[in-house]
């Protein structure tokens, strides 16, 4: 395939060497902070998909670019949800594809699936509170992390004990606390912790590295072409 990379930095280099290795060629790289590394006299037209992690600031207009040129998108970068809808409607009236996860690891995405079922049995169970945490390296500029998000959104939907979340700790039970914590070089923690009076259940996700992003990314990126609409990970891996 060839694949356009949008944002060179330390999910782009990553995704760069993994694709290669995979046999895909580099049709374009796009990052005005990495002169040395742009291909910018690539032809859109001949591009199989692009993929995007940038920032938060960014990455609405390098979707919208993406639609607008009829290429395939799978977009990684966090913190720019509140366009969401905007990109879903250009997307349906380009006919075009594009393809969300605030998180690509296949293991966050089981734990996103266990989460949902854990929330709605501790529900039906009751007597337990429930928090959040994610812990990140200390360059991450949007919080709370896009993976907590996703991960409290599937606990408000299951535990209606909980009504609306909270970027810090809260001793309203109807808010769902998350914790951000900013460390060295933490690739990316998420602890979902229900405590009672007696005890205490985790379920917990530490990614090692990014190469878990990488290999969902590349995997959405290699699945998307030929798809017509708004994509996650639940299409890709049938969850
Ligand atoms: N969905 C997922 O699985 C993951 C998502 N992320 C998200 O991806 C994004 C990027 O993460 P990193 O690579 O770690 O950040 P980074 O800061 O290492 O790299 C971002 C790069 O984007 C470039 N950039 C900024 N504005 C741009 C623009 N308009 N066009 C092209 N390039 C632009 C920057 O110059 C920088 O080189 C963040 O939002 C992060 O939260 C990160 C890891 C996994
Ligand atoms: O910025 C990061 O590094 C990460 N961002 C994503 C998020 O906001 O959840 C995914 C992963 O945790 C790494």
């Amino acid at each position: 395939m060839k694949l356009l990379l949008i944002g060179y930095g330390k999910m782009g280099q990553a995704i760069e060497a993994q694709a290669v290795a995979r046999g895909h060629q580099i049709a374009g790289i796009v990052d005005p902070t990495h002169p040395e590394a742009r291909i910018t006299d690539f032809d859109s037209s001949t591009v199989d998909a692009a993929i995007e992690f940038t920032h938060p600031d960014a990455a609405f207009a390098n979707v919208m670019s993406c639609l607008q040129q009829g290429i395939p998108v799978v977009c990684g970068s966090t913190g720019w949800l509140h366009h969401f809808a905007e990109a879903q409607a250009l997307c349906q009236q380009q006919n075009g594809a594009l393809f969300y996860a605030s998180n690509y690891s296949v293991g966050v995405n089981l734990f996103f699936h266990f989460n949902e079922y854990v929330a709605a049995k501790m529900h039906q169970f009751g007597g337990y509170d429930v928090q959040v945490r994610e812990i990140h390296h200390t360059q991450k500029v949007d919080q709370p992390s896009g993976t907590a998000l996703t991960a409290a959104e599937g606990i408000l939907r299951n535990f209606p004990e909980k009504k609306t979340w909270r970027n810090e700790a809260t001793q309203n039970p109807s808010e769902l606390a998350i914790i951000s914590e900013r460390e060295g070089q933490v690739v990316g923690t998420h602890i979902v912790t229900y405590t009672s009076g007696v005890d205490q259940i985790e379920l917990s996700h530490e990614a090692y590295s990014r190469e878990g992003f990488v290999l969902g990314a590349l995997l959405a990126a290699e699945w998307l072409p030929g798809h017509q609409g708004v994509f996650g990970m639940k299409d890709l891996l049938g969850l």
